[in-house]
């Protein structure tokens, strides 16, 4: 089955008192993943780029306006699910502290922001708790997680410095 192209955007922001937060929500629209908290994104569409989808997205479900250029691709992380192959899917993951707005709640999405030091794994993909606090600390990574027939647990993962990364360090494997 084809992995179907996804965009994730992470927003990040400094509180006054210094603690950093990242924008999640959680999501309303019925189908994958109702209720739990997410990040912003979905689908990146045949005529655009990766962080232009990251962009369009943000704007359409939390009203904040972010430019792709302003984004960094952080993380690829691909999902499978053996179960239900239509929903796997690869995620390019961006990560970006300029925007302007405020953000605000649509149909799709109801965002808040959350401390990067305590971010609310239990309410999110089982995925994130081994990828997402490491990628809001600055790294960049490559992940595949096959879910289990739960559709729910993360039956098996992988995770990779990405390939830059790897060549930054001298390291060719
Ligand atoms: C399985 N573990 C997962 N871990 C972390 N994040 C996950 C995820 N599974 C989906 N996501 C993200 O959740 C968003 C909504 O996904 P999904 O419902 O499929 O797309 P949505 O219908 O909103 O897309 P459109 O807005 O219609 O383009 C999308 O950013 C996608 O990357």
């Amino acid at each position: 089955m084809t992995l179907t192209p996804m965009c994730l955007c992470l927003l990040t922001r400094r509180t006054p008192d210094g603690r950093r937060e990242v924008l999640l929500g959680r999501r309303k629209k019925l189908g994958m993943g109702t209720g739990k908290v997410v990040g912003l994104g979905g689908h990146v569409e045949p005529d655009e780029t990766a962080a232009q989808a990251a962009a369009r997205e943000t704007a359409e479900e939390s009203g904040l306006i972010v430019a792709a250029r302003d984004l960094r691709e952080a993380a690829n992380v691909v999902f499978r699910f053996p179960v239900r192959p239509e929903w796997d899917m690869r995620v390019a993951v961006f990560v970006g502290d300029r925007f302007t707005g405020d953000a605000y709640e649509t149909a799709e999405i109801a965002p808040r922001w959350y401390p990067i030091d305590d971010l609310p794994v239990q309410d999110m993909w089982d995925d994130n708790r081994y990828w997402l606090p490491q990628v809001l600390a600055g790294q960049r990574l490559h992940a595949e997680f096959v879910f289990a027939e739960d559709c729910e647990t993360v039956a098996t993962s992988r995770i990779v410095p990405a390939p830059e990364d790897r060549e930054a360090i001298g390291d060719a494997g």
